[in-house]
């Protein structure tokens, strides 16, 4: 099973209920996957802060973030939330990850980006949303998981989304059969895989299209030819929102769209509640076809 849920708000008067809407549809979703849960969720950036979506177990992060303002030379703002936390940091972004990765080496870099947050966790969905007040953010796209393993173990690392690079973000229902082959390939190429989860090769495979020139809509007809398996994918970067199925397309997907948002979720009764879907065009998105929404 697993469950994906994912809305993007075409109307700013929407924005302060992105984190509210979309934490009650993963939560509907919860049946589908007990395992662990996340989302991602966009924002417009702020004064061109790099935002770091951060986990390690017992880690000061009000000291980290002052370690790292002294490297920057400028304030960096943290949300602690225990052994997670998001700091916003000012400057370049490669200057911002190197300081990090030479301070915090240990760390485990969850997401990055100038709009992008990533929180995941194990645990259920509900639970998740309250410990990192997923309903309290504001925002105008955001995509959630919550987990069934069928490919590797059950730990944060391995819960969805995967964030492969600057402000794109992946969350899969299904299961790749050829994960070795293509991470095999990749490594090749020099990308390598955190964990040894199926969907995490897809998402390194889909951000290495989009590094060497491919647009996301391409990069996700790259997945169709090199992928095998079964799945639903939906993908985010920062202007866009990106929906696609495999050829048999047996996983579950729906898509609602009013003129105010997209929304998608595995199952209909997840969007059921949102404002105004009585009178959305409701459809099943068809098998090998990609839906993109740009902003
Ligand atoms: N049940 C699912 O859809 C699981 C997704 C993916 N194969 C994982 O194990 O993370």
């Amino acid at each position: 099973m697993c469950g994906i849920v994912g809305l993007h708000l075409k109307t700013p008067e929407l924005h302060p209920r992105l984190g509210e809407l979309l934490a009650a549809m993963l939560d509907c979703m919860s049946s589908r996957g007990p395992d662990s849960a996340g989302v991602a969720l966009y924002r417009e950036p702020s004064d061109g802060r790099l935002r770091l979506s951060l986990r390690g177990d017992g880690r000061d992060w009000d000291a980290l973030s002052r370690d790292l303002a002294a490297d920057l030379g400028a304030a960096v703002e943290v949300e602690n939330f225990g052994d997670a936390a998001t700091l916003a940091a000012p400057g370049e972004p490669g200057r911002v990850l190197a300081a990090l990765e030479r301070m915090a080496p240990d760390i485990a870099l969850v997401g990055h980006g100038r709009a992008m947050e990533v929180v995941k966790d194990v645990g259920p969905p509900r639970d998740i949303c309250a410990h990192y007040r997923v309903g309290e953010r504001a925002g105008y796209q955001g995509i959630g998981h919550t987990r069934m393993a069928t490919e590797s173990a059950v730990t944060t690392e391995h819960s969805h989304p995967f964030a492969p690079r600057a402000d794109m973000s992946l969350v899969h229902n299904g299961s790749f059969s050829n994960p070795a082959t293509v991470r095999r390939r990749l490594e090749r190429e020099g990308i390598h895989c955190v964990t040894d989860n199926d969907t995490e090769v897809a998402a390194r495979f889909v951000a290495h299209q989009v590094d060497s020139g491919a647009d996301l809509s391409d990069a996700l007809r790259m997945v169709l030819k090199e992928l095998d398996g079964f799945f639903t994918l939906l993908v985010t970067t920062e202007t866009q929102f990106a929906v696609m199925r495999d050829s048999f397309a047996c996983k579950p997907a729906v898509i609602a769209e009013t003129d105010d948002y997209v929304a998608v979720a595995s199952e209909y009764h997840a969007l059921a509640d949102l404002p105004g879907v009585a009178d959305a065009t409701v459809f099943e998105p068809v098998p090998e076809e990609v839906y993109t929404w740009t902003r």
